[in-house]
């Protein structure tokens, strides 16, 4: 079976979700990149570069194409992660980890990394997903101007829709570097968040087997 979860508007755009212009979508990717690398060009003469130079001229363009087609490919629709599920034949009952997924995520606000891991769980209600089809759900929302409360919650939300369950759980760790290089400069701190959905949320023995699981270490050093 495979599931488009972005065709739930609520998931994609709703209220508490990515803020998205009505227009989001109107421009081709080949457009927006014209138009970004035409404004990067400007903030970097703003600066002061000399932007005949060798190495700076095709900066805005590099800029402009990592923007649009990697950093935030996940606005593009057409990187929504088609999510194939297979039915539980083998009648798996317990929860399945997937633990350590890399989340690189850009900070809506400074537009700076957040670097970190993501642990992701259900209990299957009849579907079970493909393994790597969790680490591309993390990718695709992660490929956002994200805040992490966000992120983690578009995770659980888009596998409660992919595997008809409300049995989800996503932790995310992760380094802000607009709080370790910038602003406080605190190189040492990190950002845990949880979304915890059905059984994990309401069965503390579910609960205490996750965390269990994902355990206490850090991963982020
Ligand atoms: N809740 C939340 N806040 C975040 C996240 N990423 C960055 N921030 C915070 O967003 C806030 C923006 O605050 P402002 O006061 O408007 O910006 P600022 O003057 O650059 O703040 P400082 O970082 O304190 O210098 C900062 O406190 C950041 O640490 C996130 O994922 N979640
Ligand atoms: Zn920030």
């Amino acid at each position: 079976m495979s599931k488009n979860f972005d065709n739930d508007d609520d998931l994609f755009t709703g209220k508490g979700y990515t803020p998205l212009r009505d227009d989001a979508f109107e421009k081709s990717p080949e457009e927006k990149i014209e138009i970004i690398q035409k404004h990067f060009h400007e903030i970097m003469e703003t600066l002061g570069m000399d932007m005949t130079d060798d190495s700076l001229k095709d900066s805005p363009r590099r800029v402009a194409k990592m923007y649009v087609n990697e950093i935030f490919g996940g606005l593009l629709p057409e990187n929504n992660p088609r999510i194939s599920t297979f039915s539980n034949k083998y009648k798996y009952r317990q929860m399945l980890v997937e633990k350590d997924i890399t989340v690189y995520s850009f900070c809506e606000h400074h537009f700076l990394p957040i670097i970190g891991r993501a642990h992701v769980a259900y209990i299957s209600n009849g579907e079970v997903i493909g393994l790597s089809k969790i680490n591309r759900i993390v990718d695709y929302y992660a490929k956002r101007p994200q805040v992490q409360e966000r992120l983690t919650m578009q995770i659980v939300e888009a596998l409660k829709v992919a595997l008809g369950t409300k049995d989800v759980a996503c932790i995310i760790e992760a380094k802000h570097l607009c709080v370790n290089c910038r602003g406080i400069k605190d190189t040492a701190s990190s950002t845990t968040t949880a979304e915890l959905s059905g059984l994990f949320r309401t069965n503390p023995i579910t609960r205490q087997e996750f965390l269990h699981y994902v355990g206490s270490r850090s991963n982020l050093d």
